[in-house]
This record gives structure tokens, C-alpha cells and sequence, in this order.
């Protein structure tokens, strides 16, 4: 047993009738790093948001070296040695680089009231060159970067003044392998200081791997903790979700033969210093697999294929020819399209599930050229339900959801729409295990029902083991293309990738 860093004493919160959580204690130890686990909407996020001010408890007590701290803030948790890298983005538009890390902490720039804007980007450029993120420029405006190199700024932010604890919720997904690799490097340094990393993860390989120790919630409740050494992925599962369940998560056929017939093709398509020349072809029925490292252009090909690319050269066009080139013609060519970047540019997080769900479909739900109320609710209600999405009714604000929750919504929304053609991104981003099963078995679902998918995603085994053909992307360009194989390995992709 090591020595106790941080307690967790009888954490008590409702939002209105929800009881995210209930009276739960944890204890978590110098040099460690202790996972939290636990399906969508189990109280991860909110357990961590209480400890460092982004929300208030109900009752309870974090006692922290002995001392009870309180935060009302995120930069009042920071100066009691606590940290976060939330799960989404957590840095602010329309501010520079160096303006987000020192957020909230200027006045080590500020003499007689006037800020030293240029010590505050040489130091910020000093802390991202020793992080490895030296092509971040201190001085640039956080906008210009994207979701992934925005997550890295956040890590600095977090880190810099060496947190006695640091909580990393759901980050990794946002992460490219190499972003990854230094997100590890980061938390193996914190623990390595002495001081605690509470991991939130839905990937419990990888919590198996990193952690020390892990502990589940369910519901609200902490159900337990054990160690690493007590850890397999089938036990945490059983844990997670109160019963045994299998792991046969992906498809399971090979061999079976593709349509010939093209439904979407996209000639070379290029979106400058993100796609280059890009050819591809996306057959009836077919589950088309995008893969590489997070930088390789791969994400900007999903928004490419939905018009919704800014200065795209080329041609995307149906199987009869028809042109897509804005977001209106694919909606209205029954395309579908999840953005990785869910908060930002799949959902409208100010307004309630209900209307999120049935927007691309409003023009179906009318009758007589009218929208009713009830039509509107069933159609929500419905598929919120499939997704099993936890809420307390579809009135309820997309922003109360928990994360993964999130993402059953803008998996609800396509599902409702009934597209013939979808691009997913990421599609299984902060989900959990129970409805990861759910939502390939749903993929499996509409390609036997000959609609045509594809998977834009950094999951080698969810690329292979669900995926009729994989494409393989290295600086904007496809670098290689496999056929569905169980002979095909992680590393046949993965040399293809660096
Ligand atoms: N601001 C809020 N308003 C209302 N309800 C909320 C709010 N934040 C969270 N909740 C609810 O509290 C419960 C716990 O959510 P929380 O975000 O802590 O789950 P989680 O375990 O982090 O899930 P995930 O793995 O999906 O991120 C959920 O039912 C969620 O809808």
C-alpha cells in the first residue's frame, strides 16, 4: 500500500433528478496511476469536474497531503496543485497559444498592471519545445490548430507547474499514436514526481497497461478497486456492467464478396496541406476503412467526401454521377457525416437531444408541410433508445450528457435519418464497451441492408476487424490498401502508417 496523496470522502451530486453521485469515497496514492472506469454516464467526469472546481458538490470532502482543498475554478484547483485535461476541447477560441496555457496565471507576466505579452510566449514556446510540440507557435492564435494539436496545448497547460494531481479524462481517443505516446510520457513523469494521475479510459487494454491501480464506478456507486495485477479486460468489463460479457465485439465473416457497384467516388480530391490527390471508390454495402496516424490527412477526407471542405479541388460524385459539393447535396443524397470534433461541429450542444436527433430530418417528419411536437418526440425518443442513451427524456440539454453519451446522440441522429451512405469519424470515441458492441453490430446491421459506411478511424483492431477493405493514409495520400483478411495483422497497417 502506498501513502495516501488524496482522499475522496463521501462525494455527494444530483443534477435535478439525475444522482451522478452517490456518497462515493476513493483513496488514491503517492506515484501512482489510478484508473477510473466505468460505462457512459457512470460519474466519471463528474467525480474529477468536482475535484477541480468545474462543478460544485453536493456534500463530501477532498482532502488533499491532509488538508481539505475546495475549488471553485479550474485555476483555483490549479493553484491547489490539482490539474485536468478534460474530454473535450479544453483551450479557448479566439485566444493564442500562449494566452490558453497562462489562462488564469498572467500575473507572473504583469508588472504594474501591464502584461509582458513577449515573456509570455517565450516562456510558453519554451515549455512546448520541451515537451516535443515545437512546431506549436506560442504566438499563433489556438484556432489555427486542430482538435488533436489543441489536446497537446492542453497537456502543457495542465502539466507545466508539475500538478501533485493530474486527472486525464477520456484524452487518449483525442490522440493520435504518437500524441498518445506523449500523453503516456507525461503521466509516467507525474507519477515517477511522487505525485497521482486519475485516468479515465475506455480502453481497457490500455488501462491494464498504464495503471497501477483502477476503480470502478457504476451508476453513481463505487463498486470497487483492484489492482493492476487482478486486472483482465474481462473482469473490468463484468465489473463495469454488473455481468459477465463476451468480447466477440467485431464482425466475424470473411470472404464474403463485395458489390461491384460504386455508390461514391471521389477523383483527385485535394485540400491543401491536408489531402493530396486523393482517389477512392466506396461500393454498395460495403464497410470502406480509413486508418493512419492522426496527422496523415485522414480526418479532413470524411469532410471532403460531405462538401463540408474548405477549398476542395476535384470531384466527389454519386455512383450516377451527381455531384457532391456541399454539405446540402449530401444531406440531401442521403449522405450522413459524425465529425470527430463532436462538440464542435456534430452537435448543437445548446439545444436538447430531441431537436438534435430529428435535425436532418425534419423535412421527413413533416405532415402537410407541418412539424408536430409528438411526431418530433417519437422520433427522438426512438432512436435516443436504440442508442441506449442515458438522459433524463429527450427535452434534456445535449450539453447536461455525459461524453459518451454524446456520441450515442450523433450516432441516434444518422440512424433516424436512415442514410444510404455514412462517414463516420471516430465513431466509437468515449464509448463504452457494452454499447461499442451495439454500434458495430449496428454497422454490421446496415451493410447486409446495402448501405455503404466509412470508418475514418485510429483503432487499428476496430479498422480490422470491421472493415471490408482498409485504406492506409501517410502525408495526405493513401499509402496502401488491404482486402478483409483474418490473416491481416496490426503491424501490416502499421508499416504502412510511419
Ligand atoms: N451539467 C450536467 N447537467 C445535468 N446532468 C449532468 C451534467 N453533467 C453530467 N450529468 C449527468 O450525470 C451523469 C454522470 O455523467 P458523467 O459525465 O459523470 O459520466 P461519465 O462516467 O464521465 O461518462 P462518459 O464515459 O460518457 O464520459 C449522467 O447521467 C449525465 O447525464
Amino acid at each position: 500500500m502506498g501513502e495516501i496523496l488524496l482522499r475522496a470522502e463521501n462525494i455527494d451530486k444530483h443534477f435535478g433528478i439525475t444522482h451522478a453521485l452517490d456518497n462515493v469515497s476513493f483513496t488514491f496514492n503517492k506515484g501512482e496511476i489510478h484508473a477510473l472506469i466505468g460505462e457512459n454516464g457512470s460519474g466519471k467526469s463528474t467525480l474529477t469536474s468536482c475535484l477541480t472546481g468545474i462543478y460544485q458538490k453536493d456534500s463530501g470532502k477532498f482532502i488533499l497531503e491532509g488538508k481539505e482543498i475546495t475549488a471553485t475554478n479550474q485555476v483555483e484547483a490549479n493553484h491547489q496543485g490539482v490539474a485536468i485535461i478534460v474530454q473535450e476541447i479544453g483551450t479557448l477560441s479566439g485566444l493564442t497559444v500562449a494566452e490558453n496555457i497562462f489562462l488564469g496565471n498572467e500575473d507572473q507576466f504583469t508588472k504594474c498592471g501591464i502584461k509582458n505579452t513577449a515573456a509570455m510566449n517565450k516562456k510558453a514556446q519554451e515549455y512546448l519545445d520541451s515537451y516535443g510540440f515545437n512546431y506549436i507557435d506560442a504566438t499563433k492564435v489556438i484556432d489555427d490548430y486542430n482538435f488533436e494539436d489543441r489536446k497537446l496545448v492542453e497537456i502543457v497547460k495542465s502539466t507545466y507547474f508539475n500538478p501533485k494531481v493530474l486527472v486525464v479524462d477520456e484524452t487518449t481517443t483525442a490522440l493520435g499514436q504518437k500524441g498518445r505516446e506523449e500523453l503516456f510520457k507525461v503521466m509516467h513523469k507525474v507519477r515517477d514526481t511522487g505525485n497521482c494521475v486519475i485516468f479515465i479510459s475506455h480502453d481497457l487494454e490500455e488501462v491494464i497497461e498504464q495503471s497501477d491501480n483502477i476503480s470502478v464506478l457504476r451508476d453513481g456507486v463505487k463498486i470497487g478497486s483492484i489492482t493492476k495485477e487482478e486486472a483482465t479486460p474481462d473482469r473490468l468489463k463484468a465489473l463495469m456492467v454488473g455481468r459477465e460479457i463476451g468480447d466477440s465485439y467485431y464482425r466475424t465473416d470473411y470472404g464474403e464478396k463485395v458489390s461491384d457497384e460504386v455508390v461514391l467516388s471521389a477523383k483527385n480530391v485535394t485540400v491543401k496541406g491536408q489531402i493530396e490527390n486523393l482517389n477512392l471508390d466506396l461500393h454498395k454495402g460495403e464497410i470502406l476503412g480509413i486508418g493512419g496516424l492522426s496527422e496523415c490527412g485522414m480526418h479532413e477526407v470524411g469532410k471532403a467526401l460531405f462538401g463540408a471542405s474548405y477549398f476542395r479541388q476535384g470531384s466527389v460524385t454519386l455512383g450516377d454521377g451527381t455531384p457532391i459539393n456541399s454539405i446540402p447535396d449530401a444531406i440531401k443524397h442521403s449522405i450522413a457525416y459524425a465529425s470527430k470534433d463532436r462538440d464542435n461541429e456534430s452537435l448543437v450542444i445548446n439545444d436538447t437531444i430531441g431537436d438534435n436527433i430529428c435535425l436532418p430530418s425534419l423535412e421527413d417528419l413533416k405532415t402537410h408541410g407541418f412539424l408536430r411536437a409528438k411526431t418530433m418526440n417519437e422520433f427522438a425518443n426512438k432512436f435516443a433508445k436504440q442508442m441506449s442513451t442515458k438522459m433524463t427524456g429527450v427535452d434534456q440539454f445535449v450539453s447536461a450528457l455525459s461524453g459518451g453519451n454524446k456520441q450515442k446522440v450523433v450516432l441516434a441522429r444518422w440512424v433516424g435519418k436512415d442514410s444510404d451512405l455514412i462517414i463516420l469519424d471516430s465513431p466509437t470515441r468515449g464509448i463504452d464497451v457494452k454499447v461499442k458492441a451495439d454500434i458495430y453490430a449496428m454497422m454490421d446491421d446496415m451493410r447486409k441492408r446495402g448501405k455503404s459506411i466509412i470508418m475514418i478511424s485510429e483503432e487499428i483492431m476496430e479498422l480490422l476487424g470491421m472493415s471490408d477493405r482498409i485504406l492506409i493514409m501517410k502525408d495526405g495520400k493513401i499509402n496502401g490498401e488491404f482486402l478483409r483478411s483474418p490473416d491481416l495483422k496490426d503491424t501490416d497497417l502499421i508499416d504502412n502508417m510511419i
